[in-house]
């Protein structure tokens, strides 16, 4: 009995050993240890972390600039309220690629005094069933195909008028801010339409915000005309548009998918300015990116102005060759696996006024160029940049004179 008992009590000992040792051999051999390790981090400062690298009047160059010597994806800290910012288009190409859902809120605080209109706002929102029906109520009313081609009318009435006014500063010999002319157009035809939907949908007022605040950017980015003093930019794109439109009628927006210079030419404008230079985005749970680990609850702040620069993935990332989107640029995009061009940013958070700006800057650089030469002051323009609110604009108004190059196509019609 106490022989059998003995035996028991030494297999039951070789089970329990047999079962540690299988354990810590899978440990040592098979499992692969979690690998916390953050992204690499420039020296921080006591309490305050690296507030003071954030503390530039154009941000987003200065830490293009730290990018480029600390890599491409790096971890900062601002106080205790940890950061990550990205600045290639190949980390890029994996977030929005692999964690686009866990990156799909702001982390903006819930307040009604939040900074951005309020927890009902849907830019503030989390990603979630509110989220999902206020982009879908924005885009079947106001953004989506569909609701673009209703307001079609009010766009291309604004358009004449835009024309109109630029063709009376001709015959007056007037020097035109070109910024202002460009803002009037896009408020004017934003409140049109607003109006209208705002009287059937209220909850839309929340979005308002954003909206004034994009069709100010985006009007900033309409200054890319200015681009257009290389001669031979100008002259392939006026050729373009007298070839296609002609010069008895004023350019549509019907007309933008037969104009591809001018799509390249809006393109190429907004990578190298793009009107928000950084976007921030917020992870709901810890993930890997470019083989380091993002912690949960951290702000993700992508520089898609050093994205958009990347000399890894852009030739002559400095210059201004709209001739760059003619070819097979997005083609090359898929293959290199990267996110090189990323104005409106991307996936479920990406910006839903995308077409609505495309058509405005499309529109407008059209017309100015259809109809007019335009004289400059000065030989050079000056390019200096400067964020107003959230979004970048010149440091000095483009000014400059239109001379029309056609009789009033508007009044021939
Ligand atoms: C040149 C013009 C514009 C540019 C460059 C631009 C850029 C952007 C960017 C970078 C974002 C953040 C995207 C992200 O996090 O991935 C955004 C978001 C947004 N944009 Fe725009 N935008 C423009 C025009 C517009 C227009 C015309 C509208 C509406 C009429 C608009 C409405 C919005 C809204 C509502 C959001 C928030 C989306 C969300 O949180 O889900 N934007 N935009």
């Amino acid at each position: 009995m106490m022989a059998t008992n003995i035996i028991d009590f030494q297999n039951c000992f070789i089970f329990i050993f047999l079962c540690f040792f299988s354990l810590l051999c899978y440990t040592l051999f098979f499992r692969k240890p979690k690998d916390f390790t953050l992204p690499p981090s420039p020296l921080s400062l006591p309490i305050i972390g690296h507030l003071h690298l954030l503390l530039s009047v154009l941000i987003h160059r200065s830490l293009q600039k730290l990018s480029s010597k600390y890599g491409y994806i790096l971890y900062l800290r601002i106080f205790s309220s940890p950061i990550v910012l990205v600045s290639s288009a190949s980390v890029a190409y994996e977030i929005f690629r692999a964690h686009d859902v866990n990156i799909s809120s702001r982390g903006f605080p819930p307040s009604e005094d939040s900074l951005f209109a309020g927890s009902s706002s849907f830019i503030s929102a989390p990603y979630g069933d509110y989220f999902k029906f206020m982009k879908k109520v924005l885009v079947t009313n106001l953004l989506g195909t569909q609701a673009l081609k209703r307001s079609r009318r009010v766009r291309a009435d604004e358009l004449d008028r835009f024309y109109n006014n630029l063709y009376e500063k001709a015959v007056k010999k007037e020097t035109v801010e070109i910024f202002e002319e460009v803002l009037n157009l896009t408020w004017t035809c934003c409140w049109q339409v607003m109006e209208t939907k705002m009287q059937r949908i209220r909850s839309l007022g929340t979005i308002s915000n954003r909206f004034m605040w994009h069709y100010h950017a985006g009007t900033n980015t309409m200054d890319i005309g200015r681009d257009h003093q290389q001669p031979q930019d100008t002259w392939r794109l006026r050729r373009e548009l007298d070839s296609v439109v002609g010069t008895t009628r004023l350019i549509q927006e019907t007309d933008l998918p037969n104009l591809p210079y001018l799509q390249a030419v809006v393109k190429e404008g907004l990578r190298l300015h793009p009107p928000e230079p950084i976007f921030e985005r917020f992870s709901q749970e810890g993930c890997r990116v470019g083989g380091f680990y993002v912690p949960e609850k951290t702000t993700i702040m992508v520089n898609a102005y050093a994205v958009m620069r990347d000399p890894k993935y852009w030739a002559d990332p400095d210059e201004f060759k709209p001739e760059r989107f003619l070819d097979t640029w997005q083609k090359e995009e898929r293959k290199e696996q990267a996110l090189k061009y990323i104005p409106f940013g991307r996936g479920r958070r990406g910006c839903p006024g995308e077409n609505l700006a495309y058509i405005f800057i499309g529109t407008a650089i059209g017309v100015m160029v259809q109809g007019f030469e335009w004289k400059f002051k000065e030989e050079k323009v000056n390019m200096e940049e400067v964020v107003v609110g959230l979004s970048l604009s010149m440091t000095h108004p483009l000014k400059c004179t239109p001379v029309a190059r056609t009789l009033n196509p508007l009044i021939l019609n």
